[in-house]
């Protein structure tokens, strides 16, 4: 204990939000120094091996627009590790931006992972981050991060339930006692959002867009509920039926038709963990209300659309993009008080 504390005085120990659509470094005591979209850029070399060009907002302004041996990938999606081995390396970048050759002594690292990570994909998390030089690795989870994040105080003996809409999970977390009490996540958020709009202006205009101006519209002009005065934006993609560029003018209208299929499976896996909340924690959400964080706690209206579904009152977290990043600096604040939370196998 007392050897860890000396060495914490000289050490930068570090939390990371490994989210699938951003990743979020915080520094003990320096606050965010990295927020970042998870992607990363690759070079394929002549032999077949892999070289990373970059990560980041510069490997993001890849996507899409690379030629044959460049890719952008983005190694996490829809909450799971899609490529393990480029989760390691976009990890192991990230840490040596944030950590560089700073301090005397490897960091502790806090990881903050998606509820429904396999123990396998949790190894690889874990081992990303001691190749990348961690002293120590603890893993938090997602619902119990949104928590601390919003702002709750999870170690009081009452119920608290929170709705975290991410890049490509959306997990839903009733904490208690400094545990996750009941926990949902579902793979429907941000991504198959972006993923519906791109389908529905492809169906009801016959333009092709990208998974980029999808996100745009969703962020632009994107309404859970009918808004009094409809928002518009021009679109611009390439015609399905005579392969021209040309473009549309979509309205809020339009973004919410589009949005309605994932919204609505966001509200029945609320709704499911509603119907088997304990009796005793009932009481508690009825009075406290739900708290939405993550990017997708910003779709206009959203707390009124859950609300209305749910009849309870639902609130957006100050800052909800950054709520379980915030929610992970926190953990690291107190890691020595807080280790039991934390699986460190
Ligand atoms: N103003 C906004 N309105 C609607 N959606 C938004 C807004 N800003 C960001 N988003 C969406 O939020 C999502 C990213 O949220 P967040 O950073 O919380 O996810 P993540 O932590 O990376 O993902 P996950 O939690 O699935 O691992 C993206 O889908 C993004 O399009």
């Amino acid at each position: 204990m007392i050897f860890n504390k000396i060495v914490g005085l000289f050490s930068n120990d570090l939390s990371i939000d490994l989210g699938t659509a951003n990743t979020i470094v915080i520094a003990k005591g320096r606050g965010i120094i990295i927020n970042e979209p998870s992607v990363v850029a690759v070079k394929t070399e002549k032999y077949g091996q892999q070289r990373v060009l970059a990560v980041g907002h510069e490997a993001k302004e890849m996507v899409g627009k690379t030629p044959g041996n460049i890719k952008a990938i983005r190694p996490m999606r829809d909450g799971v590790i899609a490529d393990f081995d480029m989760t390691e390396k976009m990890i192991r970048k990230f840490i040596e931006k944030a950590h560089g050759r700073s301090s005397l002594i490897s960091p502790r690292i806090i990881i903050c992972v998606p509820y429904g990570l396999t123990q396998v994909e949790r190894k690889a998390v874990r081992e990303s981050a001691l190749s990348a030089g961690a002293r120590e690795v603890f893993l938090i989870e997602e619902p119990m991060a949104a928590a601390i994040g919003a702002g709750v105080d999870i170690r009081e003996p009452q119920g608290n339930l929170v709705v975290d809409i991410g890049g490509g999970t959306t997990e839903i977390g009733v904490v208690s006692l400094g545990g996750l009490v009941l926990s949902k996540s579902i793979r429907t958020a941000g991504d198959k959002i972006d993923q519906g709009i791109v389908n529905y202006v492809r169906k009801k205009y016959n333009l092709l867009i990208g998974e980029r101006v999808a996100e745009e519209i969703k962020i632009n002009i994107g309404t859970a509920v009918s808004l009094d005065q409809d928002l518009t934006m021009v679109v611009n993609g390439r015609d399905q039926v005579e392969g021209l560029l040309s473009s549309v003018e979509l309205t809020s209208e339009d973004a919410r038709d589009a949005m309605k299929e994932p919204l609505k499976e966001v509200a029945e896996a609320l709704r499911d963990v509603l119907e088997q909340m304990p009796p005793d924690l009932a009481g508690d959400i009825v009075n406290h209300g739900i708290i939405l964080t993550g990017g997708g706690a910003l779709i206009r209206q959203l707390d009124k659309y859950l609300s209305d579904i749910v009849r309870i009152p639902v609130f957006v977290a100050d800052e909800p993009l950054l709520a379980v990043a915030r929610g992970t600096g926190r953990a690291l604040e107190e890691i020595d008080l807080l280790q039991e939370l934390f699986e460190n196998e």
